[in-house]
């Protein structure tokens, strides 16, 4: 059984995916930290993060592994946690030139493909792409000024900043960010986290619930 819960950035992907994950006793997956971490090793080896093969390269030589747990994910490069530094404002700059690339975009999918269900999984394209016959679809939004001000909580930065650089990245993702045709659309701004997690939940078909 896979749930896939796909939206535009600091919609609540990831709360909401632990808490319905958490309901389920299923793990949560959370794809975007797999972009992240390819975007902060290339960073960190100077590469020019729009040369695909450069890229691709320095991954297939430094490979990452996703722990999806129910209380949140984690990853991981040899021996080394790369969890805590991927949600830094200048991995938010590059993420989604990485993410752009065909051929990383088909690595990822692949790491993601290979984990066993049953799981949560969460990002952009985890309904329509990578998980087309999942069996339930959810898509979350909200307005750009609510999400500007839920990710404040989480980055130095001003509303207004954090605001432009979510539309920018919405506006640089919105090729692979679309929802499923049959996908449950949220929008998540005059909601709860929790109103959110039991909307979803309220929605299961009963034989997910009951599995
Ligand atoms: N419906 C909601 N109401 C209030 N705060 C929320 C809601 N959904 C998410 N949040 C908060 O917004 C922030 C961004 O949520 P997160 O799950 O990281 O989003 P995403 O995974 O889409 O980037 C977190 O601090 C989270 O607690
Ligand atoms: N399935 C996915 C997940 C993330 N991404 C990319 O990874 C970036 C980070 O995704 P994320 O889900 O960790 O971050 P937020 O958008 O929630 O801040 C996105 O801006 C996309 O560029 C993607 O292209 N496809």
């Amino acid at each position: 059984m896979i749930v896939t819960i796909d939206g535009v950035a600091a919609s609540g992907k990831s709360s909401v995916s632990g808490g319905v994950a958490r309901a389920l006793g299923v793990p949560y997956v959370s794809s975007g930290l797999l972009y992240r971490a390819a975007t902060l090793l290339g960073l960190e080896a100077r590469l020019d993060l729009h040369d695909a093969p450069a890229v691709l390269a320095h991954l297939q030589g430094h490979p990452l592994r996703l722990e999806p747990l129910a209380g949140g994910n984690r990853i991981w490069q040899g021996d080394r946690e790369l969890t805590g530094e991927l949600h830094s404002t200048r991995v938010d700059a590059g993420v989604s030139v990485v993410a752009a690339l065909p051929e990383v975009r088909a690595w990822v999918d692949a790491q993601l493909r290979a984990l066993p269900a049953p799981f949560v999984a969460e990002g952009r394209d985890m309904g329509t792409a990578v998980f087309p016959h999942a069996g339930a679809k959810f898509y979350l939004t909200a307005s750009p000024r609510i999400r500007a001000q839920r990710r404040a909580q989480e980055r130095p930065e001003d509303v207004p900043a954090i605001e432009a650089a979510l539309v920018r990245r919405d506006e640089l993702d919105r090729v692979q960010s679309a929802p499923a045709p049959d996908a449950v659309v949220i929008d998540t701004g005059p909601l709860t986290l929790d109103g959110v997690i039991q909307t979803i939940l309220a929605q299961l078909p009963a034989q997910l619930t009951s599995a």
